[in-house]
């Protein structure tokens, strides 16, 4: 069975005042899945979810949902299959938290906005799904902006969408909260096939929920795909314009840039003992050699990353003589080489380790 994309934008061009911000938009999802838009501050990420809710009117082309141009439907019609959380405040004057809930159903309620028993038992039932159940009664105005996004959350929740869109909805979030929210959202989205569309800076985490990712850059969406497509080595440092640290697309680690210079202290690293370290004495602002690392040890990134030096050996190849004579190089040339003890225990059974340690005992410099 061919399985249908349910919401499509074909030319979408967005910006303000007629001039256009991006242009000629195409990207799309199917029942299910969710669509992250990723890219720098100012890029135009909520100019764009601004433009699919029609809060802005898009300067050219067209959203479709479930096949059907957004332009040519009813706001009510709109309402019940797309629901919206923006970091905009919404009026919630002497409101509590199950008020504010509950306005997600106005696009069930007659004209006078009265909510039916079953209305009100979505809203209880969105606010369990958030796991806010205890705050029913609490004054949405004293609490915190966090629980104020999990609130807002069950409020769009409660609306039944088809479509959820959200802008940054886990900028406020603790790291708990935030893997909490976003399985929330993966769960919804694999098990009632509710599409979500938002915006998000924690790339690690979009790395990992999105099932389609697009990329605003410039004028355009410069890249839009599956994660694999996305984060090819080099290219979040590019769409960021990173010109400090390192961002390893594999991993999703962020690393500060080297400190520069002649280094003072070898590190013998290897399986995830010199990394901690290596961040330790970038800290301290001391150059520094690590070696002799595979380049597909847990260490590799960070110590290419914040290491003046590093004495590698292509993956899966043999430690050779001309690694250890480059690394016992450069020990001489440090005041301190620094090896953990853990890898001190491994390093006897890898005869080019057990050399350099070896050496450095000699010379007097092993920690
Ligand atoms: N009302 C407005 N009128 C004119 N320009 C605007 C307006 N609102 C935003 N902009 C501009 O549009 C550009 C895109 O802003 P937008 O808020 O969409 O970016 P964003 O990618 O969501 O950024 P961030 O990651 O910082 O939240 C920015 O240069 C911003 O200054």
């Amino acid at each position: 069975m061919k399985e249908e994309i349910y919401f499509r934008t074909a030319g979408l061009t967005v910006g303000y005042q007629g001039v256009p911000l991006i242009r000629d938009i195409c990207i799309q999802m199917k029942k299910g899945e969710i669509l992250t838009l990723i890219g720098p501050n100012g890029a135009g990420k909520t100019t764009i979810l601004k433009s699919v809710i029609r809060q802005m009117k898009p300067l050219c082309g067209i959203v479709y949902l479930d096949g059907k141009k957004t332009d040519e439907m009813q706001r009510n019609e709109l309402a019940r299959k797309l629901s919206v959380v923006l970091t905009d405040r919404v009026r919630t004057e002497r409101m509590t938290c199950r008020d504010v809930v509950s306005t997600g159903r106005y696009p069930y309620t007659g004209k006078f906005g009265v909510l039916s028993e079953k209305d009100w038992s979505v809203v209880d039932k969105s606010m369990e799904v958030v796991g806010i159940a205890k705050w029913k009664e609490q004054d949405f105005q004293k609490i915190s902006d966090g629980q104020k996004q999990r609130v807002m959350l069950a409020r769009a929740l409660c609306q039944e969408p088809d479509l959820l869109i959200l802008d940054e909805p886990t900028s406020y979030l603790d790291i708990r909260y935030k893997l909490e929210f976003l399985s929330i959202l993966q769960k919804m989205a694999k098990e009632t096939g509710l599409c979500v569309l938002m915006s998000l800076h924690e790339l690690d985490l979009a790395a990992r929920i999105s099932d389609k990712i697009a990329c605003v850059y410039e004028d355009r969406i410069d890249r839009f795909g599956t994660p694999e497509e996305i984060f090819t080595e080099g290219y979040i440092q590019r769409l960021y314009q990173m010109t400090t640290g390192l961002y390893d697309e594999l991993t999703g680690n962020l690393e500060l840039s080297a400190i520069k210079g002649e280094p003072e202290i070898f590190v013998i690293a290897g399986m995830g003992t010199g990394t901690m370290y290596f961040r330790y004495l970038q800290r301290q602002r001391i150059p520094f050699a690590a070696g002799i690392l595979w380049e597909n040890d847990l260490d590799y990134t960070a110590a290419s990353a914040l290491s003046s030096v590093v004495v590698s050996v292509p993956p899966f190849r043999k430690m050779e003589e001309k690694h250890v004579e480059e690394a016992k190089k450069w020990i001489q040339r440090c005041r301190k080489v620094y090896c953990a003890d853990k890898l001190k225990e491994t390093a006897r059974e890898v005869a080019g380790l057990k050399d350099i340690i070896e050496f450095a005992k000699r010379e007097g410099k092993l920690e």
